[in-house]
């Protein structure tokens, strides 16, 4: 039996999807078998490879409510009611599933998470190595300063392209949920305006900035009375959330069914 992973790609014709298939064909360990996208694209049936940029790879763009033959594993990277109607699909037929779509409802959330029950599901905001150690590093840092007497007040500021359609960006929020888990902290406020009064202790701000092509930045700041830390990650190119998502596939492909992490596939 080929050891060669075969890759579905769901949202192949979009930024991160063509990405995906670009990384996906390099090297001899993993391949697309399955291109999908949306049921009116008007790119159906065009070549995978081809809107890539890696030439033919006989995979055609196929509407991703029809596909027969099962992938080893499957990448999201769509849009959220589509992920949701992915993971119902990967879940009923036992296809592993890497979910990298963000700006999901608490509802579509949790109905995506549903799959884990049946195959091995990893929903990751961002799969780049960088942003996961980065935060590793922001929990350790907010796990140091959580007692100090004056307080931290920790406010995420993110930056991202013109064309991205949530905000803030799920890796924003990503990072807010681990510091809110060590710091307790209550109040996640979007952008100030007005007379807002003195911040409250228990707020996290979060500020979205949309300008140019920008790939994805993130700076956590901790501010404290006399002095500043900061973590902060640049994506340079989309590669690393490519390369990161194909290898957080494969490792899936071998996973039992359940909830899996990035922490889990790069060991932190
Ligand atoms: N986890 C991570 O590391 C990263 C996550 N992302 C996230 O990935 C998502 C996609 O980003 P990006 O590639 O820039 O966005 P794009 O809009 O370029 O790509 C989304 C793709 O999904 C397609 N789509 C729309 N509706 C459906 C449907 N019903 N079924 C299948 N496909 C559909 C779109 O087709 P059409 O254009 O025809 O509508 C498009 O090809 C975003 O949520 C983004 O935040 C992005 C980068 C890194
Ligand atoms: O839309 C994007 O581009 C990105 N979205 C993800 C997010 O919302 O966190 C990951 C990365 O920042 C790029």
């Amino acid at each position: 039996m080929s050891d060669v992973v075969k890759i579905g790609v769901h949202g192949a014709a979009g930024r991160m999807g063509r990405m995906i298939v670009k990384a996906a064909q390099a090297g001899d360990l993993h391949r697309v078998s399955l291109a999908l996208d949306s049921p009116s694209s008007p790119l159906l049936g065009q070549d995978a490879g081809q809107l890539a940029g890696v030439g033919n790879i006989d995979v055609p763009l196929t509407r991703a409510d029809e596909f027969i033959d099962a992938p080893d594993v499957m990448i999201d990277f769509s849009v959220p009611e589509a992920c949701v109607k992915i993971a119902k699909i990967c879940g009923e037929r036992q296809i592993p599933l890497l979910v990298a779509t963000t700006g999901l409802t608490e509802d579509q959330r949790k109905e995506v998470l549903a799959a884990s029950q049946m195959t091995a599901l990893l929903i990751a905001p961002n799969t780049s190595t960088a942003v996961n150690l980065g935060m590793k590093l922001v929990r350790e840092a907010a796990r140091a300063l959580k007692d100090l007497p004056d307080g931290v007040d920790v406010e995420i500021v993110e930056r991202h392209h013109r064309y991205k359609a949530d905000a803030p960006s799920g890796t924003a929020l990503k990072f807010g949920e681990i510091v809110a888990a060590e710091l307790g902290q209550t109040e996640h406020v979007h952008g100030r305006h007005g007379r807002t009064g003195q911040r409250k202790q228990t707020e996290i701000g979060y500020h979205a900035l949309r300008t140019g092509d920008n790939v994805g930045e993130h700076c956590i700041v901790f501010g404290l009375l006399g002095e500043t830390l900061e973590v902060n990650v640049r994506g340079h190119n989309r590669d690393s959330y490519a390369v990161g998502a194909v290898n957080a596939a494969c490792f899936l492909s071998r996973q039992k069914p359940g909830l899996y992490t990035m922490d889990d596939v790069l060991g932190f």
